[in-house]
């Protein structure tokens, strides 16, 4: 330890590092560290270097030692043992203080997630499978002591009552619930911390099989100098081209090019001011193609892209993304709270928030619940109350100014969920995926799998069927959230939800 920037004061504090938190030694719990002055909420506290130590170290030799008590999972499945302060922050249930991963400089850098008085103890969370019996989880009482104990010289008065209210903000109580929410926004969270599991599709081989094509429509170009302009219009056309991504846009054949126009129903309406055909369907390739032979088959129908397949990735979910899905699960389950207090509805309930990253997807949010039972109409699902309901208001909204002489966003595409996510609180039934599907949805989380009548995984997995021209993903939420005892919206297992 020589060496070590400690500096040792009259009191036995250590003081060291730049907000000047200093280690001290408290009952049954060894040193911990404490705040010198009173912290703002979001701020570095400390940064450690580590020691790293590989899977094979960690696993023969570090794990039976005392080293053990104070390494942290590293992302590549290797041991860090924080040097300096890193190694001293005891645990707390309603921690303090949250800390990221600095994989590019091998450190941690530990954070206030709330403001915090001079003389606080500074907590981390170590998960739930503790190895000791932790004590000092706070009280409520206790910040009561930690504000008299404030140094007045430090801190006006409207910072101790900020404290206060940090305690009371909702954000808070949901940390307490959910120890991964609290940290930095933009932390990637590891996979087995997020509090829902993905569905992976179990997709067969029938991927690979070339027949598996949809009915496409098609248009005509005969002179070449109106294809920019029509690539253009495409774009702003709000024809549902993304279902198709994995097709080029235009074939070339001899002296004609052909514009793949979208999987619509009816025929889309094209430009008056362009000289173009008239639009006509064709079968185009279902799937991306997988492999060389495939893709020149697949070609025969319509020039595809190759895409061989990759091990199934979800996608990175950063903190400030499942905050967002959070929150969305939150909604879903008050809503079906107060259903089921004020009405004779099944408690079924469908959100789709405002879109997490695309602000121009959706201006608004929208929930809806079932309704069989008071409009005594056997299709009106919690799904496709809420598809409707984004239809609805589309519909109502101004349509942005497009290219003169370029048609208008298409009718009947207002109820694409395209990009969005729906959130449900149960699975929803094989009518519902089936609409889901035909929505275009990018992902449905739900909390109960309703393994009889469910589409999504429980009796069928619609999304994974042969031949369908669209997939979404699909995720089981398992964590906690606070809207109140759940076995009240529990279903009897034969209601398609
Ligand atoms: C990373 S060290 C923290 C620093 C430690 N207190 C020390 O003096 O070295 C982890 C150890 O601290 C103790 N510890 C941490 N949080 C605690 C808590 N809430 N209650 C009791 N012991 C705790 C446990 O013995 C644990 O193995």
């Amino acid at each position: 330890m020589a060496g070590f920037p400690f500096t040792a004061t009259t009191d036995h504090r250590i003081t060291l590092n730049r907000e000047q938190c200093y280690v001290k030694e408290i009952q049954d719990k060894g040193r911990g560290v404490f705040a010198s002055r009173a912290i703002p909420a979001q701020t570095v506290i400390e940064t450690s270097p580590v020691l790293l130590f590989t899977k094979d170290e960690y696993e023969t030799h570090g794990k039976y030692t005392l080293l053990d008590h104070y390494t942290f999972n590293w992302r590549d499945g290797r041991m860090a043992l924080a040097l300096g302060l890193g190694s001293l922050f005891n645990h707390s249930e309603r921690p303090n203080v949250s800390y990221s991963i600095d994989t590019a400089r091998d450190c941690i850098i530990y954070t206030s997630t709330r403001a915090i008085c001079a003389d606080e103890e500074l907590c981390i969370f170590y998960g739930h499978n503790l190895w000791f019996d932790p004590v000092g989880v706070p009280k409520e009482s206790d910040s009561r002591v930690v504000l008299e104990a404030l140094d007045q010289t430090m801190l006006d008065g409207w910072d101790c009552l900020t404290n206060i209210q940090e305690d009371q903000d909702p954000h808070s109580a949901r940390d307490h619930l959910m120890p991964v929410l609290s940290g930095a926004m933009d932390d990637v969270i590891n996979e087995n911390e997020l509090p829902f599991a993905w569905k992976k599709l179990s997709l067969d081989k029938e991927e690979e099989e070339i027949t598996s094509t949809v009915q496409a429509w098609v248009v005509d170009i005969p002179d070449q100098k109106h294809i920019t302009a029509m690539l253009k219009w495409l774009k702003c056309s709000g024809l549902d081209i993304e279902a198709l991504s994995h097709l080029k846009r235009i074939r070339r054949q001899e002296q004609t090019s052909t514009l793949l126009l979208g999987s619509s129903l009816r025929p889309p309406v094209l430009p008056s001011n362009v000289a173009l055909g008239t639009p006509y369907q064709l079968p185009v390739p279902c799937n991306p193609a997988l492999t060389q032979t495939s893709l020149h088959l697949k070609n025969t129908f319509w020039p595809t892209i190759l895409a061989p397949r990759r091990k199934w990735e979800p996608e990175k979910w950063t903190r400030r993304k499942l905050i967002w899905a959070h929150d969305a699960v939150n909604v879903l389950k008050k809503e079906s709270h107060e259903i089921t207090a004020s009405s004779g509805e099944l408690p079924i309930v469908a959100y789709v928030p405002k879109s997490y990253d695309d602000e121009n997807n959706l201006s608004q949010s929208f929930i809806a619940h079932d309704t069989r039972t008071s409009t005594r109409h056997p299709l009106r699902h919690a799904a496709l109350n809420v598809i409707r309901k984004v239809a609805d208001f589309r519909v109502t909204q101004p349509t942005p100014p497009r290219e003169e002489g370029l048609t208008q966003i298409q009718n009947g595409t207002q109820y694409l969920l395209t990009g969005l996510s729906l959130f449900i609180t149960h699975e929803p039934c094989i009518m519902c995926s089936m609409a889901l599907l035909h929505s275009r949805v990018k992902e449905v989380f739900y909390l109960y799998p309703m393994p009889k009548t469910g589409g999504c995984g429980g009796t069928a997995c619609i999304p994974a069927l042969k031949g369908v021209n669209h997939r979404f993903t699909i995720a089981i939420w398992k964590g906690d959230c606070d809207a109140g005892e759940d076995d009240i919206i529990s279903l009897a297992s034969e209601i398609d939800a």
